[in-house]
């Protein structure tokens, strides 16, 4: 069965004002989501925005910057995420499963094969979608995956999918004049082109999307980014359509006869 991996970031599960979860996000996305699990695709969900949902909840006006206000923020703001998702996939008769995953449980063979095992069962029930997110609230500072675009990559190679879709609040990758560049395939074109900025409560920018293209890539695992807010994209890119920026595997060079 064909089976994708779309990871969602702060800015498009977030309102403007980045203070609270945007429920029509939710909904929209669940809308154009059950569509492919109904036509038989497995679906699996990385998403961020635990810390920004537990900014309101801890009564604070801005993300912290120190780690257990971070991770507080995490722990508080992660049961909100998992309840959006819950509402806006339930309207279509589909349920979800949380999966908070650590550095150490995809580098450690035991514990891998056992995320594996769950995500697996998981899918094989065909009416649940596996929502996966950094186990923040736990997560030691240098062996933090520290970003979902990473995060997004490992769950792929884990799972072994057919696709890696990264949505996020560009439109794909842009050139310095904002034109949307519809294809990559070398590494060092996209590279050229990341700048420093990102949204206010995101973590990884540019950059560490173009770093989870190459895990994925390493897997031959094609990857597409695209706008996260658009409707009408998931589907185009479900079938590596020409929305947002693709990355497709890199052919092997043929051997010399
Ligand atoms: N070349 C580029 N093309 C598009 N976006 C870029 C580029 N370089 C940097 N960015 C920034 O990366 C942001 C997306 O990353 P980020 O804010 O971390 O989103 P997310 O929360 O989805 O992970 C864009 O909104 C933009 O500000
Ligand atoms: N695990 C964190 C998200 C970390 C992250 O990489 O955020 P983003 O850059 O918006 O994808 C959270 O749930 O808030």
């Amino acid at each position: 069965m064909s089976r994708i991996v779309l990871k969602f970031g702060t800015g498009v599960l977030s309102r403007l004002d980045g203070r609270a979860l945007d429920a029509a996000q939710f909904r929209r996305i669940a809308d154009e989501v059950s569509v492919l699990v109904k036509a038989g695709k497995s679906v699996v969900i990385v998403s961020s925005a635990a810390i920004a949902a537990g900014i309101p909840v801890l009564g604070l006006s801005k993300r912290p910057d120190d780690l257990p206000g971070k991770q507080a923020c995490a722990a508080a703001g992660q049961p909100e995420l998992m309840r959006m998702w819950s509402t806006a996939f339930r309207r279509h008769g589909l349920n979800v499963a949380q999966m908070l995953l650590t550095h150490e449980d995809v580098d450690s063979r035991m514990r891998r094969k056992n995320a594996r095992n769950t995500i697996e069962r998981l899918l094989n029930s065909h009416e649940i979608i596996p929502i996966v997110n950094e186990n923040d609230s736990v997560a030691v500072e240098e062996l933090r995956f520290g970003d979902n675009d990473r995060l997004s990559a490992e769950v792929a190679l884990l799972v072994r999918a057919k696709r890696l879709i990264i949505l996020t609040s560009s439109n794909g990758l842009t050139d310095n004049t904002g034109r949307r560049l519809p294809i990559i395939r070398k590494m060092e074109d996209a590279l050229r082109h990341v700048r420093p900025e990102k949204g206010e409560l995101s973590v990884g920018g540019m950059k560490t999307k173009l770093e989870a293209v190459q895990l994925a890539l390493s897997g031959n695992i094609p990857v597409s980014i695209i706008d996260g807010k658009k409707r009408g994209q998931i589907a185009e890119a479900a079938v590596f359509g020409d929305v947002g920026t693709r990355f497709p595997v890199p052919r092997a060079p043929r051997k010399a006869s």
